[in-house]
């Protein structure tokens, strides 16, 4: 990996970027990063990271091996046409953006690319992501590896089927999204239970973490554990009680889904108006 230069300033870029520099494999001068129009953000990233900036197309694709596609889904369009002349077969193009295919990208950048669609999450930022990564027949031996190393250095990193990436999507790419909600309502009880909010937030984060750890540690399933924290007629048994009256495990099922099909659906609407598919 000689130099990434990456599309895309965002939550995602930063969390990369951080991943990136805290397992020290690139260096912090062959990380190169560009957004659409706030300078601002541009500024922050180079005086945190040490990172170099530019809206200068030439400057930014100059000698990168690894370009990352790091806008919003619905930015991809006019973010790719502007850049798809600086685009080349020589480089491993890395897209992030949730819900759109490699045909797309191809499409819109009006060429053949070796691409590595990946579907990361922000814990990227501390190096704990959980990636998936589908790649198209174009990339190499050597890209793949590459992709593999990229993608170490944040956290897991695992190869799929492309198809399978709308699910990794609702599953983890979006999943920090869903246990941030329910530390959320941990600490909301913290105050009608009557503990101090500092006090329980370390209490739940620690819980967090260990049963986090204990799954994936302990060769006994999530529901097994569950169980031997249940005494009869106990604490953990009155409370999983309400959430089963609630019908949370359902709620959690459907919210899965719900992200899912969100992300099929947000692939569909761009590459049906492309006419992916069709000879370019
Ligand atoms: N956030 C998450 O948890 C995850 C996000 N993703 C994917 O990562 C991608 C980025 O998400 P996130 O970081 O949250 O988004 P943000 O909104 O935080 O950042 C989007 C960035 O894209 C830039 N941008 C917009 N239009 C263009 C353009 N035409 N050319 C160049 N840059 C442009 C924006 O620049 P400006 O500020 O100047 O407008 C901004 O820097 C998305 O595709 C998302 O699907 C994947 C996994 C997890
Ligand atoms: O909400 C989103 O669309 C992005 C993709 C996965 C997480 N965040």
């Amino acid at each position: 990996m000689k130099k990434i230069a990456i599309v895309g300033a965002g939550s995602m870029a930063e969390a990369i970027i951080s991943g990136l520099l805290e397992n020290q494999i690139m260096d912090r001068k062959n990380i190169w990063v560009t957004n659409n129009a706030n300078k601002e953000r541009l500024k922050h990233l180079e005086e945190r990271y040490g990172i170099c900036s530019t809206y200068e197309l030439n400057t930014l694709f100059d000698g990168a091996d690894i370009v990352m596609l790091a806008m919003k889904p619905k930015d991809a369009d006019r973010a790719i046409d502007y850049i798809h002349e600086h685009l080349s077969d020589d480089m491993l193009i890395v897209s992030v953006l949730a819900g759109i295919s490699m045909s797309t990208i191809e499409t819109l950048a009006r060429k053949p690319l070796s691409i590595a669609r990946s579907m990361p999450n922000t814990s990227a930022a501390v190096g704990k992501s959980a990636t998936a990564i589908a790649v198209n027949e174009r990339v190499t031996t050597e890209q793949l590896e590459n992709i593999r190393k990229l993608f170490e250095t944040v956290g897991l990193a695992k190869f799929v089927e492309e198809e399978q990436l709308d699910a990794v999507t609702g599953l983890s790419g979006s999943g920090p999204a869903y246990i941030y909600y329910l530390i959320e309502a941990m600490e909301n009880s913290a105050d009608e239970i009557g503990l101090e909010k500092h006090i329980a937030q370390e209490l739940i984060v620690q819980t967090l973490i260990g049963a986090a750890e204990m799954v994936k540690n302990s060769s006994k399933s999530p529901e097994q554990l569950r169980r031997e924290v249940t005494s009869p007629g106990g604490t953990t048994e009155a409370g999983i009680r309400v959430l089963e009256e609630y019908g949370v495990q359902q709620a959690f099922i459907s919210c899965i889904k719900a992200a899912t099909a969100q992300s099929k659906k947000m692939g569909k609407a761009l590459s049906s108006e492309l006419n992916v598919g069709k000879p370019m």
